[in-house]
C-alpha cells in the first residue's frame, strides 16, 4: 500500500467566487469562505492539509492539476458550468491520474437538461449533488477514505 500524502486540494470553477450572492434560491447563501471553513475544520480533525483554488478559467484549472501531479491524495472539484462542456479538463484528470470527487451545490438533475450530463461523473471516485456546501466535506471524506485504502 502506498502511504497517503494526507493532502487534498479543493478546486472551484467559473462563477463559484459568487457563491452566497449568486442565485441564492438555487445555491443558497453560504459563500466559498464558508466552504473553506467547513472543509478545513474536517481536515484539521483528521490531520490532513487542504488547499483551495478558484478560477473562472479552464486552462488555470488544467495548469493547477498538472502542478499537483503526485502531490495530493485527490481533488474535490466543483467545475461549475465547465461540468457540462470541458473535455480538456476531463483529460487533465485522466492524464495526471488524479483522483477526484465531484460536487454540485444545486441538484443539477432538477434543472435544465443540459446540466444532466457531466464530463466528470464517470471518472470520479464519488459525486455529491444537491447537498449544498456539505457536498465539499463529503467529497473530502470520500477522497481521504480512498487514499487510506490505497
Ligand atoms: O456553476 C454551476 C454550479 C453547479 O456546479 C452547482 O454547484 O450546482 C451546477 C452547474 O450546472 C452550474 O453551471
Amino acid at each position: 500500500m502506498t502511504e497517503p500524502h494526507r493532502r487534498i486540494v479543493v478546486l472551484n470553477g467559473p462563477n463559484l467566487n459568487l457563491l452566497g450572492t449568486r442565485e441564492p434560491e438555487l445555491y443558497g447563501t453560504e459563500s466559498l469562505a464558508d466552504v473553506e471553513k467547513l472543509v478545513r475544520a474536517r481536515a484539521d480533525e483528521v490531520g490532513y492539509q487542504v488547499d483551495f483554488f478558484q478560477t473562472n478559467h479552464e486552462g488555470a484549472l488544467i495548469d493547477r492539476l498538472h502542478d499537483e501531479r503526485g502531490r495530493t491524495d485527490g481533488v474535490v472539484i466543483n467545475p461549475g458550468g465547465l461540468t457540462h462542456v470541458a473535455v480538456a479538463l476531463r483529460d487533465a484528470f485522466l492524464g495526471t491520474q488524479t483522483r477526484l470527487a465531484e460536487v454540485h451545490v444545486s441538484n443539477v438533475h432538477k434543472r435544465e437538461p443540459f446540466r444532466h450530463h457531466s464530463y466528470f461523473s464517470d471518472i470520479a471516485e464519488a459525486v455529491f449533488i444537491g447537498a449544498g456546501i456539505h457536498g465539499y466535506a463529503h467529497g473530502f471524506d470520500a477522497l481521504r477514505r480512498a487514499a487510506e485504502k490505497g
